[in-house]
């Protein structure tokens, strides 16, 4: 693709230019080693080293213009230095002109908060493909066109893949799109320059806070995103939330509000919580859905709230909505020859194991067993690790503590800090099995029939990320092949 340098500058905040921004690029990156002739590199400032340093590498590679903060004290002939405010920024702006702005011919809706993102876009997804439309998915499992299915690396693209995905979407026909934005494309700028015809916050509850520092920062980071919003956009909320109130308070948006417990434009009422699925009033029809648990209840009503908004039928949404299942790893049930129910779920935060134990106890007939297996990913916030393992003690019988990813750190020392968490009273009924195999098999071993297995964590994931090593690893497929080992 080619576009003049002049034209992909529109709305970055240009501090100084050293040559001819007529010069014609023909591709654009923020890493160097991605670099080809006639490239515009970005250099970012990142967590682990500065773009900056890598200009010249860029230019050796072939990159005829720069875009960065800080100029290099040697400047090439026949290379064109932008100068920028802020890198992050200008990568957004410059990465929705050159693709053509796709997201402001699109209607695309952006999904933020703790939990329930994946859930409530893959369910958006479904439910307008249902209704006839061609849409398009950008999620923590996959990005789909329509029914082709794109791996995804990340909650949210980087500002380069996310508009050209995008690009892509409107190539296909696509009129819809629902996206996940996490509070880390807020603040490293992956959808500055992105148009939104709608956005709708969850939750906000403990997380992310290595990235983040405090809960104050977490809260301002998805706040930002609402904050963007053009007047012509929507912003719902949930305000059952004390957060949700917060999201809308400097928005130009049209503010709009869902919630099961308090007076919005939105209103739902849980009516029954089954093993197969919830019943719940909802634009004045009482619905039974597929998707289990209080939690889902709330992400019902978000994707019904935007289904709304961009003017749909009522009757026909609650029709096609009541039809669809839960996004892949979570909650997913599989149930062991001998009447073990294993279930699987992408519980990765304290609120979200909390929901799913609190949902797994509300639907328990007798006195069934609950064991959970539970683990914290490495280079990820440390201090949720105690809580998450006081929780998993709070609402099982037994738990087996495990490994989630422990990426770069030691299992052991995650494991450890989880083991702070569980109070002198609770230890006898926990125990470590770093090799979640192992920890899996365990379980079932001491399981019960009727006893219900929940595996958190990983949910969707296919693979365990060990010292950067993605080794393959299914929870639900490992729960599988040890539950056809059992005889009934
Ligand atoms: C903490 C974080 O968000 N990191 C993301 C960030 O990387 P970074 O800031 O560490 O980048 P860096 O390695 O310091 O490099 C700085 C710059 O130098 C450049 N570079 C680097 C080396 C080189 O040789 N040449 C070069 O040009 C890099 O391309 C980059 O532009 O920017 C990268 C490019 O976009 C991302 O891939 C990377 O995601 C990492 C892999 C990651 O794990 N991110 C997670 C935490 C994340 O983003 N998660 C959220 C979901 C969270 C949730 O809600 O659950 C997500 O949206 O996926
Ligand atoms: N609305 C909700 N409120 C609280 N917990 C939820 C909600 N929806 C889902 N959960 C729980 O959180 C887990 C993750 O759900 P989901 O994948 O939809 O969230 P997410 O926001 O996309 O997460 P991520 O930030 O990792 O992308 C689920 O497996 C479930 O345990
Ligand atoms: N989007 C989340 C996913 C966490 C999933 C969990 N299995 C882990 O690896 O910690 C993150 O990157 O923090
Ligand atoms: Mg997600």
């Amino acid at each position: 693709m080619k576009a003049l340098l002049k034209d992909i500058l529109y709305k970055a905040s240009l501090v100084s230019v050293k040559g001819d921004t007529s010069t014609e690029i023909t591709h654009i990156c923020f890493d160097s080693r991605a670099v080809q002739p006639g490239s515009l590199f970005i250099a970012v400032r990142g967590t682990q080293t500065d773009g900056h340093t890598y200009i010249e590498k860029a230019i050796l590679s072939g990159a005829s213009a720069i875009v960065c903060e800080e100029l290099p004290g040697e400047l090439k002939e026949n290379v064109v230095y932008v100068q920028v405010a802020d890198s992050a920024e200008a990568l957004g702006y410059i990465a929705s002109n050159y693709y053509g702005n796709p997201s402001a011919k699109l209607k695309l809706v952006g999904v933020t908060g703790t939990n329930g993102k994946t859930t409530t876009v893959t369910l958006l997804h479904k439910l307008f493909r249902k209704l006839g439309y061609n849409a398009g998915l950008l999620s923590t499992v996959q990005n789909q066109i329509n029914e082709t299915i794109i791996p995804s690396t990340h909650t949210t693209p980087d500002a380069i893949q996310l508009n050209k995905l995008l690009a892509q979407m409107l190539q296909a026909g696509c009129t819809h799109v629902f996206m996940e934005v996490s509070s880390h494309a807020v603040v490293q700028h992956r959808v500055t320059g992105i148009t939104f015809a709608g956005a709708l916050f969850t939750n906000i509850t403990h997380d992310h806070l290595d990235f983040h520092k405090t809960f104050d920062n977490y809260i301002k980071a998805k706040k930002k995103f609402f904050d963007d919003l053009s007047s012509a956009a929507f912003a719902l909320v949930n305000i059952d939330d004390k957060r949700g109130m917060v999201m809308l308070q400097n928005t130009l948006a049209k503010k709009q509000t869902f919630a099961l417990q308090s007076m919005s434009d939105f209103k739902g009422k849980l009516i029954a919580n089954t093993l197969q699925g919830l019943q719940m009033e909802i634009g004045g029809k009482e619905v039974w859905f597929k998707l289990i648990g209080n939690f889902n209840a709330y992400n019902l009503l978000g994707v019904y709230g935007v289904a709304i908004l961009l003017g749909e039928d009522s009757e026909e949404v609650l029709t096609q909505l009541s039809d669809l299942y839960a996004a892949a790893g979570r909650f997913e049930q599989i149930v062991a020859p001998n009447g073990v129910t294993g279930i699987v779920d992408y519980a990765h935060t304290p609120d979200a194991l909390e929901n799913v134990l609190s949902t797994i106890d509300s639907l328990r007939e007798g006195n069934e067993q609950v064991i959970t297996i539970v683990g914290c990913g490495g280079n990820r916030d440390a201090t949720k690790r105690p809580v998450m393992a006081e929780i998993a003690c709070k609402l099982s019988d037994k738990i087996i503590l495990t490994s989630d990813n422990p990426r770069d750190e030691d299992p052991m020392a995650i494991l450890d800090q989880m083991m702070a968490g569980v109070k002198i009273t609770d230890r006898k009924k926990v125990q470590v099995i770093a090799d979640r195999k192992e920890a899996i098999a365990k379980a079932v071993a001491m399981a019960n029939p009727k006893d219900i297995i929940l595996v958190a964590g990983k949910g969707h994931e296919t693979y365990q990320e060990i010292k950067g090593v993605k080794h393959p690893f299914d929870d639900k497929q490992t729960l599988k092949n040890i539950f056809t080992m059992i005889n009934d």
